[in-house]
């Protein structure tokens, strides 16, 4: 089964109405270059319905790039996935590396966040995983990578709505990208991690990369033959970075 290549915009902290109107009008004109891909917008969470209004017409899917683990409540300064999904989104991105990090995402959160949204809503989730620079030279990746995966996955029979995001720490925002063979070899070990868990359903699960993809080294990367797309941070708050990342997952249809 041929995988359908995916490009996701994780706009973190940034943007602004004017850049949803410009962003949705140059995905709106390059459409036919990037017909075959999916594409998602993850705005911070206000700017969804402005997203939502601007992009009315287009094939674009709007995402949250986290959501609250409860379904509502005193949570204060928090989203649930009912109020998320009443504002356009479908997809939700999990465990981020910036989450993990600095806003006390561990694995026990991770793992309450995939389960409410998969067990309670119909959206999307986007796991990310990736090691450090550390983890890196001390050669742990596949180690963490797989730790994460099982903690965040541990109590999942199946993999439906789910979508894994291979995310470097050391490559994101950095510039630094890892090299197209270095993320090849890491999607294979979570393709084969994830047959293993969830058998012939598991193969066929999207595979994103993640750090500093850019509109130069998207082609070479999304030609490896478990890259099917990738999450964007920077780039994607560039028009013309963006739309040309988006083209160049089109080539993986052919
Ligand atoms: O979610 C996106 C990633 O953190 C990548 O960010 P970046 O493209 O700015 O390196």
């Amino acid at each position: 089964m041929q995988r359908q290549p995916l490009v996701i915009a994780n706009w973190k902290m940034n943007g602004d109405r004017q850049l949803v109107t410009a962003m949705a009008e140059a995905l709106r004109d390059s459409s036919a270059q990037h017909a075959d891909v999916s594409v998602v917008v993850c705005p911070p969470a206000v700017l969804l319905p402005a997203w939502q209004q601007a992009a009315f017409y287009d094939n674009i899917q709007l995402g949250a790039q986290d959501a609250n683990e409860n379904a509502s409540g005193a949570h204060t300064g928090e989203h649930s996935l009912a109020l998320l999904a009443e504002a356009g989104a479908s997809v939700v991105l999990v465990g981020h590396s910036e989450r993990r990090q600095f806003y006390g995402d561990n694995a026990q959160r991770i793992a309450a966040k995939v389960n409410q949204i998969l067990d309670e809503s119909a959206m999307t989730v986007v796991l990310c995983v990736g090691e450090s620079a550390e983890q890196r030279k001390q050669q742990q990746t596949f180690d963490v990578v797989a730790a994460q995966l099982a903690e965040a996955l541990a109590t999942r029979s199946n993999c439906e709505r789910l979508v894994i995001a291979y995310e470097p720490v050391w490559a994101i925002g950095t510039g630094l990208t890892a090299s197209p063979e270095q993320a090849q070899e890491v999607h294979a070990f979570i393709r084969n991690w994830l047959s293993e868990k969830f058998g012939p359903s598991g193969i066929n699960l999207q595979i994103l990369y993640g750090g500093s993809v850019k509109a130069d080294n998207a082609e070479q990367l999304f030609a490896q033959a478990d890259i099917d797309g990738g999450l964007i941070g920077g780039a994607s708050l560039v028009e013309d970075q963006f739309v040309a990342i988006c083209n160049a997952a089109q080539a993986r249809s052919k």
